[in-house]
């Protein structure tokens, strides 16, 4: 049956290459509003190379690639208000409060100052960070500054989110409120690409989970449906499965009989 909602994300056919090495080999999907996408793959699969062509970062690539009907290739900068990104290894301005550069951040998104200085601070209460709101970054834990990337991709209220690890250094009741936080967006009608290894929260929290390897997906549902699949029970035996990996034991033991070597 067709979809009478126009996707967030539409793909068909991408394919990308760096040097002789083919990294996405034809990689199709639609993603729909509300959706959570769990985007999971082994090391190197393609996973932030696809990210980075859809946010406009890569070029190089064939195929199509549209963010709410738009081309990234045409250099149109208005869509991007709508899309909010968490990367995995961030450039954060280290010498700024969290005051100015969220406000900073807020203002590149067409935010009068105002108004983007008062939605910092009160996210900045929530997370639990109002003691710190005019330190600078460089006397941030790993935690606080995944909280201020985290807040930095929402303060414009974009239409889509595109995180990858974003729960990374989060103390547990931080993960709590943040994955949460991303259910009640996607209830809304936000659309959540969340990258991410941690396979427990991804099968918690994703409503569709796609699976990329070697530069192609070779899973794409929902956890229950994958689950029937492989009659495995946890998204990490299904991940072990379908990318054909079961030598964890002799490799652990491997490495440690290398370790213990004197
Ligand atoms: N700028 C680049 N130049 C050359 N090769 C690249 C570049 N960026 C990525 N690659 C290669 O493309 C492949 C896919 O990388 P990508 O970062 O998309 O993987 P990933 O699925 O996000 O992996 P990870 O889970 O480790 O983050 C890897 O083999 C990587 O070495």
């Amino acid at each position: 049956m067709a979809n009478a909602v126009e996707p967030v994300i539409k793909i068909a056919d991408l394919r990308m290459k760096y040097g002789d090495k083919d990294v996405l080999k034809g990689v199709d999907l639609e993603v729909y509003p509300g959706q959570i996408i769990g985007y999971i793959g082994p090391n190197g699969a393609g996973k932030s190379t696809t990210v980075k062509i859809m946010l406009g970062l890569v070029e190089g690539y064939s195929g199509e690639v549209r963010i709410f009907g738009e081309n990234p290739k045409d250099g149109g900068i208005d869509y991007k208000r709508r899309i909010g990104y968490v990367p995995e290894i961030a450039e954060i301005y280290d010498t700024l409060t969290a005051r100015e550069y969220l406000s900073f951040i807020g203002e590149l998104y067409g935010m009068p100052a105002a108004a983007a200085e008062s939605k910092a601070r009160r996210l900045m209460n929530l997370f639990g960070l109002e003691n710190v709101f005019n330190s600078r970054i460089a006397t941030f834990s790993k935690g606080m500054r995944q909280k201020v990337l985290i807040m930095s991709a929402l303060l414009h209220n974009p239409d889509v989110l595109f995180l990858d690890e974003p729960l990374s250094g989060l103390d547990a009741n931080s993960v709590m409120v943040v994955k949460e936080m991303l259910a009640l967006l996607a209830a809304q009608g936000k659309t959540i690409f969340y990258s991410s290894h941690i396979m427990e929260v991804v099968e918690k929290i994703s409503s569709r989970i796609v699976l990329l390897d070697g530069g192609r997906i070779v899973a794409d549902g929902s956890f229950e449906q994958l689950k029937e699949r492989s009659h495995e029970g946890s998204l990490e035996e299904i991940f072990n499965q379908l990318t054909g990996f079961n030598e964890h034991h002799e490799i652990a033991e491997q490495l440690v009989s290398i370790v213990q070597e004197v």
